[in-house]
């Protein structure tokens, strides 16, 4: 008999509350443990989930709990802590946050988990590498969604302007997830073909310049909806899905995580959205593209705005 599968979300929140209807739409987890400091949102979630359930595709387990379910859960994702106001960017969010994490990640690891972290929870890059540091797990299993969600906006965007079905369209959103993230132009294809190609192709439809207001519309997307709806989630939560899915099912998928950089794009020391290899092993290898010049520099920059935010946090918040 397969082993049953579990997945621990610390955050009920819209995220994770979002994140857990969509684990139980797509049938990825076999149990499904809800943990958040308020706990009657993580109890009211579990009920109402588990009413659901017979119009699910298969059978989750779910329930509230503590964190003693942590102990023999295969994932932990983390969704919990602050999410922007309006006008707040992600790395505005990184004292807080970081605070909230060190007594999150020493619970979860006081149950005596052995799993794999994910994390979303922004700056995600930064509390990544903070998980890492406060978990003491290597570092392939300590991931970030990094820019999972940009890449699928991206896509998203694409698609829409080339009317191609997203799902056809590749290319990656590198860097930071936020401010100073990238489009790696160089790569993005549609079913094969470079978009230059495309666009050179089809002069009186496309212009090389709506590439740049469409990676603006991208990067910018979370603020755009923060100022409509207060907070985004669906998308994320499927992102998480996606996520979840390619480690429990050891699917060996090509997904933008934030990952750990040991030498790789020239960076040492520093998770940052790349695209990675995701398998039962958390990050099997990082994939490292052919940046051109442009793209060079501007990974460069992203990994040191995330540096310049992640000192300060390493030595204010005790690891120990
Ligand atoms: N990585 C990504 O692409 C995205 C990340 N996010 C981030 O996800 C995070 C969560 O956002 P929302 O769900 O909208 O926030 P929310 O405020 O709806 O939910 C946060 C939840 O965390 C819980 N929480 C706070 N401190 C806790 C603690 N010490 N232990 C356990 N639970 C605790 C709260 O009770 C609340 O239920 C934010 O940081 C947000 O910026 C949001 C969207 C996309
Ligand atoms: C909030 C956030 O990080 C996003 O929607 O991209």
């Amino acid at each position: 008999m397969e082993r049953v599968n579990r997945v621990a979300l610390i955050g009920t929140g819209f995220v994770g509350s979002s994140y857990a209807f969509a684990l139980l739409n797509q049938g990825v987890a076999d149990e499904l443990v809800m943990i958040d400091l308020n706990k009657d949102k993580s109890e009211g979630d579990a009920m109402d989930l588990n009413h659901g359930l017979a119009f699910a595709p298969n059978y989750t387990k779910i329930w509230y709990g503590d964190y003693m379910y942590c102990k023999d859960a295969d994932i932990v994702v983390i969704t919990a802590g602050a999410n922007q106001k309006p006008g707040e960017t992600r790395l505005d969010l990184v004292e807080k946050n970081a605070t909230i994490f060190k007594s999150i990640v020493d619970q979860v690891m006081g149950a005596g988990f052995n799993g794999i972290f994910v994390v979303a929870t922004n700056p995600v890059d930064v509390l990544t590498h903070m998980t890492w540091k406060f978990s003491g797990l290597p570092s392939h299993r300590v991931i970030g969604s990094g820019t999972i969600l940009d890449t699928a906006r991206l896509r998203y965007s694409l698609g829409e302007y080339f009317e191609v079905d997203a799902r056809n369209v590749h290319g990656y959103i590198m860097g930071e997830h936020g401010d100073s993230e990238l489009p790696v132009w160089s790569q993005a294809n549609i079913g094969g073909r470079s978009i230059h190609e495309v666009i050179r192709d089809n002069p009186e439809k496309y212009k090389e310049e709506d590439l740049e207001d469409l990676f603006i519309g991208v990067r910018d997307a979370a603020y755009h909806i923060i100022e409509r709806k207060g907070a985004t989630y669906y998308g994320i939560a499927m992102g998480l899905v996606r996520l979840t899915k390619a480690i429990l099912h050891n699917e060996n998928s090509i997904l933008t995580v934030s990952a750990y950089l040991n030498g790789e794009y020239g960076q040492d020391d520093i998770y940052i959205g790349v695209p990675a290899v995701v398998n039962r092993s958390g990050v099997r290898e990082v994939l490292e593209l052919t940046l051109n010049e442009k793209e060079k520099e501007q990974f460069t920059h992203s990994a040191n705005v995330l540096k310049e935010t992640l000192a300060p946090v390493l030595q204010k918040t005790p690891v120990e």
